[in-house]
């Protein structure tokens, strides 16, 4: 595949999930924020993750006022930024690395920084990156109509988020628009691990699917073996975990000891899958 003359060689997100629903898994899908500890880390991570089976990798561009993040992710960011971490040094860590992962990216940006360099300049910008996908947690549905098109343009998948109190009829238009996946925010608030993932999502995943065959992939919360078998007992096409990833790879006294810890972590959760 290639793409404005860069070789992508890669799976889409969607074609990444068809490709595991014919092989009856589920999509692991970690979260770490660029530049935490620092950019090189965050590149070796991104190398462990890969060759640990995750089968797409969100990467978060740290920002200062991350509204929907909770404790974990917030004080990553601020390291990150600390670091004097940018987006155009993510984007030429993430243009060094790409090539060696086999799985797609998925980058996680809140509005602002993409306003300011313009939608267009911005899709251009992460495609030639390699980069896959987009997430913008702060964008409602009706302000996706330019952001959308332009992504189609550039190739990227534009995810988009719901969440338990999002009625059904605009369920099912975020449903209709998002590229990729859906991404099912398991319960209201903050990021952030919980003791138990919210019950109702049981529900949420029937009635999503009722709607749609778009896969649907959860996130809030998740952090143990016992959560991923949860979720993906309820027929999820993926698991989305955060803050306790992030924890393992930061809050480790070196980079050297976060990325053992990483992944171990990781190991221990890919042989909690199920196949289904
Ligand atoms: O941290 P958690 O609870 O595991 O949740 C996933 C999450 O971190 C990631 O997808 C994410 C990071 N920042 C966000 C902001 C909004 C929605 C989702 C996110």
């Amino acid at each position: 595949m290639t793409y404005h003359g860069v070789a992508t060689g890669k799976r889409s997100i969607a074609e990444t999930f068809s490709r595991l629903r014919e092989q009856g898994k589920t999509a692991f899908i970690p979260f770490i924020t660029a530049g935490d500890p620092d950019l090189a880390t965050t590149s070796k991570a991104l190398k462990i993750l890969d060759s640990c089976g995750s089968d797409v990798i969100e990467v978060g561009v740290p920002y200062s006022d991350p509204l929907a993040d909770g404790p974990v992710i917030q004080a990553s960011a601020t390291r990150a930024l600390k670091k004097g971490t940018t987006f155009d040094s993510v984007i030429g860590m993430l243009k060094g690395v790409i090539r060696e992962l086999s799985c797609p990216i998925v980058l996680f940006t809140y509005y602002n920084p993409i306003l300011k360099r313009g939608v267009r300049n911005f899709m251009a910008t992460i495609r030639q990156a390699g980069v896959n996908g987009l997430v913008v947690p702060d964008l409602p549905l009706e302000e996706t109509v330019l952001l959308r098109s332009e992504a189609i343009m550039h190739n990227i998948e534009l995810v988009l988020l719901t969440t338990p109190t999002t009625p059904t009829e605009r369920m099912m238009e975020i449903a209709k628009a998002s590229e990729g996946f859906l991404y099912l925010v398991s319960a209201v608030g903050v990021t952030g691990a919980r003791s138990n993932v919210n019950l109702r999502v049981e529900h949420l995943l029937r009635e999503i699917k009722k709607v749609t065959d778009k896969p649907v992939a959860v996130g809030f919360g998740v952090s143990t073996p016992e959560h991923v078998k949860q979720i993906a007992g309820w027929g999820a096409d993926g698991v989305i975990i955060g803050s306790a990833i992030v924890r393992q790879l930061c809050e480790a006294a070196t980079p050297e000891e976060g990325l053992k810890r990483l992944e171990e972590y990781t190991r221990n959760i890919k042989a909690a899958m199920p196949l289904r």
